[in-house]
């Protein structure tokens, strides 16, 4: 549907009527940085402020009543004199009883009260001043849900890959499942879903979470919450953060300057959206990499149990469907990055019922039935208590090996999807003509970086990996697996030389060091 828009010129008028106060602060449109990435409008000091250690008070920038700030709580107090919000959140149930859900559907009543497509008797929802502020929301958002088909390609053997598709799956499912809620209301069905008049799409309903999801706050005392004006604070990291946001006593959100920092006239005043965020993260939340950036930080993959286990279905529901690994960049002791890896779905993929896991079922006290698992005698309470009693088994050599094999695996294949693309995307890079005919500019460098260093992440994952397996120290029983591992023995998989791991960037030879398949590693250590 139609969406009103307000040129943010008008927004000091939206803000006087409101209670908005603004102290040396005036909100501005950026445009382009020299990535070509749009950064949009924000927020840049019109004074001089300091702020020292010691001083009683915060220096406050912006102060919005409490009535403004959109959480669970509000939508439910707005609910009370809008007969249509209340509807339409009765009618989602659950859903509607979340933070997320309540102010979703909220926005969505108010897009709806505003649209030019949805004229009829019918007025959706009670005027307020969210249905104003909503049209100074940017038209679109860079986030990955509103991709081009082409632009989702370049995101080949990238993290967000999955999480994309994941993603777009479920908003499609609570987009139906809206429909399904509320085409039994008469308004809903004849301005939202009616063939002739219903102008209700799904691309609504991305805009809807997207505007959600880069601009939402967690305040300290409202929870999960949108908040006008603050959510026109750009994003910076480390020392260059010049604001943050709180709750004062009297429930006003506010923008204090943090202590300690001054404020020129002109400058722009940013907050942190989370310094420790993966570039996952910030491109799929928010759109962006941070200009100095260039560590992806975290990767998260999902992992497969392979198809022969017996006991794949159980092991699926042991671990609540988290089939996730989560790569991390970390500090080691001696100063040096160093990866360590996650997953709880790894260290119960590893072992079966020849070494000593079972999955039974057991009367629960209501008369229902519930998973017990045990391994050997012991009583497993969770995937992480497998994994505490696994590391002090006689067989915790065997059990790394067969863990590492497994990741080694699955990291691979990433690494060898995402350089499957990279030879054609540098040439794109380096002919702008064809990269401006097929992409947004600011979105393919964001993507380019992006690629990058997720690779650089899994290529260093691999390198230390395998220097993890060199290091277990294996039983005698073992001697002829880590033979094959590394020199000899009969090979089926192909794993990279690690001191020839692939270059992302540039075309090393590629020198191949043939090992085993996980499922090798672990049907050969099964007799031991
Ligand atoms: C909370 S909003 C900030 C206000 C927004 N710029 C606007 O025009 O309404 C967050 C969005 O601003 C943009 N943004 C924030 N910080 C940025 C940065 N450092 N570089 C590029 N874009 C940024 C991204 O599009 C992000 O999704």
């Amino acid at each position: 549907m139609k969406r009103g828009y307000l040129p943010l010129e008008t927004l000091p008028a939206w803000q006087h009527l409101n209670g908005v106060e603004l102290s040396g602060v005036a909100f501005r449109k950026f445009g382009f940085d020299e990535h070509g990435a749009d950064k949009g409008s924000g927020i840049v000091a019109t004074d001089t402020k300091s702020s020292s250690e010691n001083d009683a008070k915060p220096e406050i920038l912006l102060q919005i009543p409490g009535d403004l700030v959109l959480s669970l709580e509000t939508v439910q107090d707005y609910a009370k004199s809008d007969r249509d919000l209340r509807d339409v959140l009765e009618a989602m149930g659950d859903f509607g009883r979340t933070a997320r859900g309540a102010i979703l559907i909220f926005l969505l009543i108010q897009l709806s009260h505003n649209s030019p497509d949805l004229q009829s008797k019918h007025t959706v929802g009670v005027s307020n001043p969210w249905s104003e502020y909503v049209k100074f929301l940017p038209p679109s958002f860079p986030l990955p849900t509103f991709y081009t088909a082409q632009e989702q390609e370049l995101l080949q053997g990238t993290s967000i890959e999955g999480a994309l598709e994941a993603k777009n799956a479920s908003l499609e499912r609570e987009f139906d499942s809206i429909q399904e809620a509320t085409k039994s209301i008469p308004w809903c069905q004849e301005l939202w879903w009616s063939e002739g008049t219903g102008a209700l799409t799904i691309e609504d309903w991305k805009y809807i979470d997207a505007a959600y999801r880069s601009r939402m706050l967690d305040l300290p005392g409202s929870g999960l919450a949108m908040v006008p004006c603050i959510d026109m604070a750009n994003h910076s990291c480390g020392d260059s953060v010049k604001a943050l946001y709180e709750e004062d006593s009297q429930g006003n959100a506010v923008l204090q300057l943090r202590w300690g920092k001054t404020l020129q006239p002109g400058e722009e005043i940013t907050i942190s959206y989370g310094d420790e965020k993966p570039a996952s993260e910030m491109l799929f939340s928010y759109g962006f990499l941070e200009d100095g950036r260039t560590a992806a930080r975290e990767i998260t993959l999902n992992l497969d149990i392979p198809e022969d286990d017996p006991l794949g279905l159980p092991k699926r529901i042991f671990c609540q469907n988290d089939s996730s690994i989560r790569i991390k960049a970390a500090r080691s002791s001696d100063e040096a990055d160093e990866v360590a890896w996650e997953s709880d779905l790894a260290w119960v993929a590893c072992v079966n019922e020849e070494d000593g896991l079972h999955f039974g079922l057991a009367q629960t006290t209501d008369g229902g039935r519930e998973l017990e698992v045990r391994w050997k005698d012991e009583k497993i309470q969770s995937p992480r208590h497998l994994r505490e009693i696994l590391a002090a088994d006689p067989l915790w050599e065997i059990i790394q090996l067969r863990a590492a094999v497994l990741l080694l695996e699955r990291l691979e294949t990433q690494l060898g999807l995402l350089q499957e693309l990279q030879e054609p995307i540098s040439k794109i890079k380096e002919d702008q003509v064809a990269l401006e005919s097929m992409f947004r500019p600011g979105i393919f460098e964001t993507i380019f970086r992006f690629r990058n260093m997720e690779g650089e992440l899994l290529e260093k994952a691999v390198e230390d990996l395998i220097k993890q397996v060199r290091e277990i120290p294996m039983p005698p029983s073992l001697t002829r697996v880590c033979l094959d591992l590394t020199d000899h023995g009969t090979r089926e998989l192909s794993y990279w030389h690690p001191k020839s791991l692939p270059r992302i960037l540039g075309r090393k030879q590629r020198m191949e060091m043939k090992w085993k398949t996980f499922r090798d590693v672990r049907d050969k250590t099964a007799a031991l």
